[in-house]
């Protein structure tokens, strides 16, 4: 990117920005139009940031910027498999792994697409196996239950897919453990008989600390109930690192390969959706792929005016850099997306959390914001107040659907989503000083109670919240959704001119925590640790010596 050109920009930005008038409230007043102009469909999936401090300009102005920042060029260079991922040499292909009519891309000699599709075929053949109960367990019962065993990109998006798809649930029951905390593994097997039990190890590595230490617990319980010998017929595998796997000792009929130009944290595309695929059928799981691809071809086709992933780009990158805030709220009005925001939190945050730029140098803007969330309603009655009123302002991305799965409970639907309407109304327009003084007095109270209180009740508005609408969560839906937000993230990325695709980050955390096994074992002295590391970790002997 021409960084001079693009540091003007954004400095032009920055100004208009200071120079801005006027409240969202007034311009709604203004412009009866105004929804119109700043909302935009793909389908049935629409996106209105008319409810962000925006105005025609401001659009026009970021328009330019992405030029700039040359979307178009780093967008086509992704979908053509270059690589990329400069630190690590890689291409970024997920979109490969959902794209099964098209022409498919070579990587390294390689045709994505013949063997994305050898792997759909074989993650088939296996699911179908075990939902008819072809594959059953050593003992000739039927899988009941699938543990899947992995961590950040290995289980946050099979976790939210199998939650957010439960009405296409006809497959075993799906478990995730993640956590190397031991509580993890044993709540989840404490109710499982091994018999009926399937243990997927997920990871691309093959070797983060957490999967293969709860593996091989898994093993040892499938060993202790069944025998030795029962264990292939209890455990499959995804992995990018084969080798590993079948050192691991699971049968290579049972290994469901990726590639390194799938990122961990972009691969519920890939083997790691088997759990998925499993819960609710390879033909669910192909309209999620299906869903996904549309969204790849909207983004890379779109003009910039309706195009749903660049403008949430946009628009992220304008309150981030421009207005400065320091994070967004995720919240659907969705029980089933509860772990959408989870997800999002390692899809943005692992990408965009960086302060590198690609060529090395320390980035001259904010990068990626705190990402964080819960499903409304239940925020409403727990943090919405700080959003509301708090000293920072923390925009809002609010997702619904206008449909429900349960039309015998449509009237609970019905105050959902007036539910999610209210916010952010609520967040737009705001309370005047004057406004919570007349409806307190119309309410009868005492005009000295009023003084008192009403300052309380004033809201500042002005607070920018963003709405995504679809129709239904169905899995052709989910598909285009979780697309749309992987390619936002690659849109600010671009425009922080950042490598979203490594994760070096988590690195520094990983090795320490080698280090200091031996110490928390009392094997080693803890004494050349800092005096707070030395401190607590002599805390937690006299803490377990008194056990
Ligand atoms: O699939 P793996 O290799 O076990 O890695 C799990 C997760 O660990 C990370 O490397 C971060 O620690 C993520 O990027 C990744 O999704």
């Amino acid at each position: 990117m021409d960084q001079s050109s693009f540091d003007k920009q954004v400095a032009a930005l920055r100004e208009h920005r200071a120079a801005a008038k006027g409240t969202m409230r007034e311009a709604f007043a203004a412009d009866p139009k105004r929804f119109a102009t700043f909302s935009a469909t793909d389908g049935d999936l629409l996106l209105d940031w008319s409810k962000c401090a925006v105005d025609a300009d401001t659009m026009a102005m970021l328009e330019k910027l992405a030029g700039a920042a040359d979307l178009a060029g780093r967008r086509a260079a992704m979908f053509e498999g270059k690589k990329i991922n400069i630190t690590e040499g890689r291409a970024v292909l997920h979109t490969a792994l959902r794209n099964l009519t098209g022409k498919g891309v070579v990587v390294d000699g390689q045709d994505t697409k013949a063997e994305v599709l050898a792997v759909l075929d074989a993650m088939g053949a296996f699911a179908d196996a075990i939902r008819s109960g072809k594959a059953a367990g050593a003992t000739g019962k039927k899988i009941t239950d699938i543990v899947n065993i992995g961590i950040g990109g290995s289980d946050l998006g099979p976790v939210m897919a199998t939650l957010a798809l439960a009405p296409y649930h006809d497959g075993p029951r799906a478990h995730y453990v993640s956590n190397i905390d031991g509580a993890h593994i044993h709540d989840t097997l404490k109710d499982l008989s091994a018999e009926t039990t399937l243990f997927i190890v997920a990871s691309k590595t093959f070797t983060t600390v957490e999967t293969m230490t709860n593996a091989e617990t898994a093993r040892r319980w499938v060993e202790k109930a069944l025998g030795k010998e029962a264990v292939g017929k209890h455990f499959a595998a995804v992995s990018t690192a084969l080798d590993l796997v079948a050192k691991f000792g699971i049968a290579s009929d049972r290994v469901f390969g990726f590639w390194d130009w799938v990122g961990g944290r972009y691969s519920v595309w890939s083997a790691i959706g088997l759990p998925v695929m499993i819960a609710i059928g390879p033909r669910n799981f192909r309209a999620v792929l299906d869903g996904a691809h549309e969204m790849d071809e909207h983004f890379r086709s779109a003009p910039l005016q309706k195009n749903l992933p660049a403008l949430l780009g946009l628009i992220g990158w304008w309150h981030r850099v421009v207005c400065r805030y320091p994070a967004r709220a995720v919240i659907p009005y969705d029980q089933r997306l509860s772990r959408l925001p989870a997800y999002l939190q390692q899809l943005d945050m692992e990408s965009n959390g960086k302060s590198v730029t690609l060529d090395g140098g320390a980035v001259t803007t904010p990068t990626g914001p705190l990402v964080w969330g819960e499903p409304g309603t239940n925020g409403q009655h727990a943090f919405f107040q700080l959003l509301h009123q708090g000293t920072d302002f923390i925009p809002v991305e609010f997702l619904a659907a206008a449909v429900g799965h349960e039309p015998e409970l449509k009237h609970h639907h019905d105050l959902l989503l007036a539910n999610c309407l209210a916010q952010s109304e609520a967040f737009m327009k705001g309370r005047t000083l004057e406004e919570a003084r007349a409806q307190m007095l119309a309410k009868g109270m005492k005009p000295a109670d009023v003084d008192r209180i009403a300052p309380h009740r004033v809201f500042s508005g002005d607070r920018p919240s963003v709405t995504i609408l679809y129709r239904k969560l169905d899995p052709r839906t989910f598909g285009r959704l979780v697309a749309l937000y992987e390619h936002r993230v690659f849109v600010e990325g671009t425009l922080f001119n950042i490598n979203s695709f490594d994760q070096w980050g988590v690195e520094l955390g990983k090795e320490l925590a080698t280090g200091l096994l031996p110490v928390v074992e009392g094997k080693e002295n803890a004494a050349k640790r800092d005096a707070s590391t030395a401190g607590l970790v002599g805390h937690i002997h006299r803490l377990r010596g008194s056990e």
